[in-house]
């Protein structure tokens, strides 16, 4: 098959795909941005809105026409999907399948899973101890999710990156989830910069700077990647040993560098093509046959720009919304 990948009018190749399997959860973090979905609505049946297993694979085959490598499933929370198996294993040959979960579903799937073809599997754990945890994720549900990283790690679902949302409530914990990861085999951290912009709360948001100078002088060696220009430092465990580890930073609030290399678009639960995370605007996929798709796809990369620096765009300190673009951002949600 002959490959033709799309570039957007800022020439940035659409090489991912974040598809959201559902906007359901069994947790209810109090900093939930949910992927723009909106608020996560408790576990419980599967909604009629949601893509069916064939509808994904379906889409993911059309991206794989245009040369998207990567797709990440995420949610909501995406193992609410009892289909999950059955979706990862349908994903295209030549594009990568990782996950974003909770890790609570985690124990007694993670080997299924990655005989289905899971490549890795990134589980958001937002501290060591349980009490921060239960505050956090208003989830009793702590040694269920360690019990999951275990399964995922026994599975070789590697690199393991844990997610941390760095905000008010978690910056005193991050040494000692820095130290965690460098102290252990196949775990990376990826510091994840609290987004108000669709969950709210901006008082809530620490100056990230902040955490990148602690780290350059925690790690031993700095590197930067193409991908959203993220910095990722390397650190040595403090004890007797030698082990050593990775901690990513994801910062795009107010970052035009982080998206001028953005290459990734979004599916939502219920069928729609994003261009970008922050953005309410969303592509219908019609009918979900292979030409609507394509003709969606089309459409959504025709769209695409690059959240800040072009569809928000700074004056006098602030990040105001560009004229050119008519398309309201998303209103800050609720406490969710
Ligand atoms: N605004 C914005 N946030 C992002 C983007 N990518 C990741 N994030 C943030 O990082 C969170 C965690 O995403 P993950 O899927 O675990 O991480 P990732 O870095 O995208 O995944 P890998 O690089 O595949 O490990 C997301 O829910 C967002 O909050 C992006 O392109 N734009
Ligand atoms: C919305 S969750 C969906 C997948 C899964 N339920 C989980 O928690 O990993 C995806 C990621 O978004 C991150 N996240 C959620 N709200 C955020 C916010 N307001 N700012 C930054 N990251 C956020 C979470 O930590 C998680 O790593
Ligand atoms: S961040 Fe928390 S509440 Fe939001 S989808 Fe993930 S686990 Fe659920
Ligand atoms: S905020 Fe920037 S990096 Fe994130 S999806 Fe939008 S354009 Fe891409």
């Amino acid at each position: 098959m002959i490959r033709v990948s799309l570039e957007d009018e800022f020439g940035r190749t659409v090489s991912g795909v974040r598809v959201s399997l559902t906007d359901r959860c069994n947790f209810d973090c109090v900093y939930c941005h949910n992927e723009g979905l909106g608020d996560t609505r408790g576990p419980r049946a599967p909604a009629d809105d949601e893509l069916a297993a064939d509808e994904v694979i379906r889409i993911l085959e059309v991206l794989s026409e245009f040369d998207v490598e990567r797709v990440k499933f995420t949610g909501g929370e995406p193992m609410l999907r009892t289909d999950l198996e059955e979706i990862v294993a349908g994903v295209p040959e030549g594009m990568t399948p990782s996950l974003t979960t909770n890790g609570s579903f985690l124990p007694g799937r993670a080997a299924d899973l990655a005989a289905a073809g899971l490549e890795r599997v990134n589980i958001s754990q937002d501290a060591m101890d349980p009490e921060t945890f239960a505050n956090l994720t208003k989830s009793g549900a702590y040694e269920r999710v360690l019990e999951g990283v275990d399964a995922a790690l026994e599975a070789g679902l590697t690199p393991l990156k844990l997610n941390v949302v760095v905000f008010e409530a978690t910056a005193e914990h991050v040494p000692e989830m820095v130290d965690h990861v460098a102290e252990s085999d196949g775990l990376q951290l990826q510091l994840i910069e609290y987004m108000p912009e669709i969950a709210g709360h901006p008082e809530w948001a620490i100056d990230v700077d902040r955490v990148h100078e602690w780290l350059e002088t925690r790690a031993d060696r700095i590197e930067r990647r193409d991908m959203h220009d993220r910095r990722r430092y390397h650190v040595s465990a403090t004890g007797e040993s030698d082990s050593t580890g990775m901690v990513e930073i994801v910062d795009p609030v107010g970052n035009p560098s982080f998206c001028a290399n953005c290459g990734r678009i979004r599916v939502t639960h219920d069928g729609r093509f994003k261009g970008c995370l922050n953005r309410a605007d969303a592509h219908s996929m019609g009918d979900l046959s292979r030409s609507e798709i394509r003709r969606a796809f089309r459409a959504v990369v025709a769209t695409r720009v690059p959240y800040y620096g072009e569809y928000l765009i700074e004056r006098d300190g602030e990040w105001v919304m560009n004229d050119e673009y008519d398309s309201p951002i998303n209103p800050p949600e609720a406490d969710s």
